[in-house]
């Protein structure tokens, strides 16, 4: 089965290239300059990249002069959770991380905060951050003289459940601390900016249609990050050491362009794919469990437990069939293990070990969905008559 003949449908693990990023890349590679350089060849290079943070910036409502690119979401993670972020000139080391229970590891390992100043806070049973846990943290710690750097998920990469990031912006500088947001889901495919009041973005490429291996942290102006992760050249004006990827970027900033264009008129066409496809999966199991579908919820997202059988038995099955599809995150993938988003959550182990994620994007028709669909009504028929067989 050629690439062309499958069905896919894991654009939260990673989203197809846009002709406009390859066009883009391909056009960066034609460059022989390095962007530091300062004769015509690195002046075009530099040209390439002042763009594209233009571009990126653009996608949150960032200011370009506040973008430093990184080689991905993960690394602007790390990059943002330390200690040593500095705001109006405030020079004292934070005191601890707070992360809902629901983040992407690269989060949840606390990045560079020692392991014991790193607490994790309870999310509801739709996956939404418990504000009253948050505040009621955030007034201890500020009685006792410290200050927190907060880090919260726009959107969550297995569910799609936003989080109410203006509210929690609000609590957070209330009590004197700073806000990371991880917006790689949620960059592009909602109107997240930021104007939410989020001190620091974290953004990925790949997620909308740009190159993997690049993404940026967007900074708001009053944030400077006093200990780098990558040190070395004065790069991306002293927060990133090592020549750039000026192809991937040239990608990304033609990624973030398209995203920000068409987002509303995608959004709204991608959500009514997903109540299709939503449709069809209660038209099959009416008792289905659709996880966080009682709150607001990324447009391109259904996470389901399958009502017989395993994620495992189903991913096979869908694979076979020409479907791609996810059971949960794509980094446990390959191994499907319950999920630490459900497991938070406090759904039952053996529910979220049946999730399967599907996940739409730019390249997504109906077609798609209804090729998704008809493996799923054969696999549920499939697995009941074996049960039915067994018993
Ligand atoms: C919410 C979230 N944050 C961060 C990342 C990491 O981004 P990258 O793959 O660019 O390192 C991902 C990727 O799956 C993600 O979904």
């Amino acid at each position: 089965m050629n690439a062309a003949s499958r069905t896919y449908l894991d654009h939260n693990a990673t989203s197809a290239l846009r002709p406009d990023a390859r066009d883009a890349m391909l056009a960066a590679l034609e460059h022989a300059g390095n962007a530091s350089s300062v004769h015509a060849e690195g002046r075009a290079a530099r040209a390439l990249i002042e763009r594209a943070r233009e571009e990126v910036a653009a996608l949150v409502g960032g200011q370009a002069r506040n973008v430093v690119f990184t080689s991905g979401g993960t690394e602007a993670n790390v990059l943002a959770l330390t200690p040593g972020l500095e705001a109006c000139g405030d020079k004292r080391p934070l005191d601890r991380l707070l992360t809902s229970a629901v983040e992407h590891p690269s989060v949840l390992d606390g990045a560079r905060f020692p392991a014991d100043r790193v607490e994790r806070l309870p999310v509801d049973g739709d996956g939404v951050l418990d504000l009253d846990a948050l505040s009621a943290r955030l007034a201890v710690l500020a009685k006792a003289g410290e200050r927190a750097l907060v880090s919260v998920q726009a959107a969550n990469n297995e569910t799609g459940v936003l989080q109410p990031i203006a509210a929690i912006a609000g609590l957070v500088h209330d009590h004197g601390g700073l806000l990371h947001c991880d917006a790689v889901q949620a960059a592009g495919r909602t109107d997240f900016a930021m104007a939410s009041g989020a001190d620091l973005v974290t953004l990925s490429a790949h997620k909308i249609g740009g190159p993997q291996g690049v993404g940026a942290l967007v900074l708001s102006p009053a944030v400077t990050i006093a200990d780098r992760v990558l040190r070395g050249g004065g790069q991306e004006r002293g927060a990133r050491a090592g020549t750039e990827n000026v192809a991937g970027i040239a990608g990304f900033g033609a990624a973030a362009s398209c995203a920000r264009e068409g987002r509303a008129e995608e959004a709204a066409r991608l959500a009514a794919l997903r109540d299709v496809f939503e449709a069809g999966l209660r038209a099959v199991a009416p008792d289905i469990d659709v996880f966080g579908a009682r709150v607001g919820r990324l447009p391109n997202t259904t996470l389901f437990a399958m009502p017989e059988g395993t994620a495992e038995t189903a991913l096979i099955a869908f694979d076979l069939a020409g479907v791609a599809v996810s059971s949960g995150a794509a980094c446990s993938s390959g191994k499907v293990r319950a999920s630490h988003v459900l497991l938070a959550m406090g759904v039952p182990r053996e529910r979220a070990a049946a999730a399967i994620r599907v996940s739409l994007g730019w390249t997504t028709t109906r077609n798609h969905i209804e090729n998704c669909l008809e493996v799923f009504e054969k696999t549920v028929g499939a697995l009941r008559n074996r049960r039915g067989r067994a018993a």
